[in-house]
């Protein structure tokens, strides 16, 4: 089979950077296109010396129509509003829509789902296999650990993240809540501050640290009166989110359309 002409929007971005690189150094697929918003200081310059990676001959441009309709996916770690943008150009294009971004208000991904009829939508808050591993195993403690337990979900991540909590956090308290046959709207705390309180039972909790270069480190927190228990995850190195992407790429090329998740691609959805 041709290998899986890939664009990386936000190609100048932390991720978009780690994205030229993986794909790059991935057999079955290359850099078709890289996109930056109009007016971007990168437009004109090469994606492959942006990312480190030596000239790939793939000059940044605006002009996603274009890169989209000459390509077999994209892979998207930008912002919710141009992550709903891409979806309808990927849909128009009828191929391949691998979306990271993360920071969705509720209810605001819904036209991902009529994209979905076109494309092969695969979303995650996270990339990596041990975060969706954690997010089964958080959902299996959840179910068998009863209401005395306390649920919090604790993240830390760099000073440059704009979206709080987490993605991942999100993933995660919503695993906690299907495993506890709840709904996390209903149950979430997102932040906490003043005289709040004592703290309702069943709530799901969540506290959210920023500082330095934290790539994303994750801890979900079962405390009962008598013991604790603490499921973490600990990210080394954003190239795994990158990896993590380009898999689930190649992976949707195969694909019907449809609306996927990373963890669909690992095999550990239920
Ligand atoms: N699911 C996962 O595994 C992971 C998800 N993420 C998520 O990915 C997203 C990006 O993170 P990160 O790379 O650190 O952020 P950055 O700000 O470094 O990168 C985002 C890039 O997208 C660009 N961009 C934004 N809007 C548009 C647009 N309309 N057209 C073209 N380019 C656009 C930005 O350009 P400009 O600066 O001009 O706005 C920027 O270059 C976040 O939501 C983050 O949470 C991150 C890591 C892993
Ligand atoms: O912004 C980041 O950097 C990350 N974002 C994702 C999230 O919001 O969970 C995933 C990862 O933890 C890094």
């Amino acid at each position: 089979m041709s290998e899986m002409r890939l664009v990386v929007v936000g190609a100048a971005g932390r991720m978009g950077r780690a994205l030229v690189r993986a794909v790059t150094e991935s057999s079955g697929a290359r850099v078709s296109a890289a996109i930056e918003r109009e007016g971007s200081e990168f437009l004109g310059k090469d994606a492959g010396e942006l990312a480190g990676c030596g000239e790939l001959g793939v000059p940044v441009t605006s002009d996603a129509l274009t890169a989209f309709a000459a390509a077999d996916g994209v892979l998207d770690f930008t912002a919710p509003k141009a992550s709903l943008w891409f979806a309808e150009l990927a849909a128009q294009a009828r191929i391949v829509h691998v979306i990271g971004t993360t920071g969705w208000a509720q209810g605001e991904d819904e036209p991902l789902l009529a994209a979905a009829r076109h494309a092969r939508i695969v979303k995650s808050g996270n990339m990596s296999l041990g975060v969706n591993l954690l997010a089964a195993l958080v959902k299996q403690a959840a179910k068998a650990l009863d209401a005395d337990f306390d649920i919090e979900v604790l993240e830390m991540h760099h000073k440059h993240k704009v979206d709080a909590p987490s993605g991942t956090a999100l993933m995660l308290g919503e695993a906690a809540a299907k495993g506890r046959g709840i709904s996390l709207e209903e149950h979430s705390v997102r932040a906490r501050d003043g005289i709040t309180g004592a703290r309702t039972q069943g709530d799901i909790g969540f506290a959210t640290l920023r500082g330095g270069s934290v790539i994303g480190e994750h801890s979900v927190i079962f405390a009962s009166d008598s013991e604790r228990l603490t499921l973490s995850h600990h990210a080394e190195d954003r190239q795994l989110f990158a990896k993590g992407a380009v898999k689930a790429a190649l992976w949707a090329f195969e694909k019907k359309p449809g609306f996927y998740s990373m963890a669909d691609v690992l095999g550990l959805s239920d």
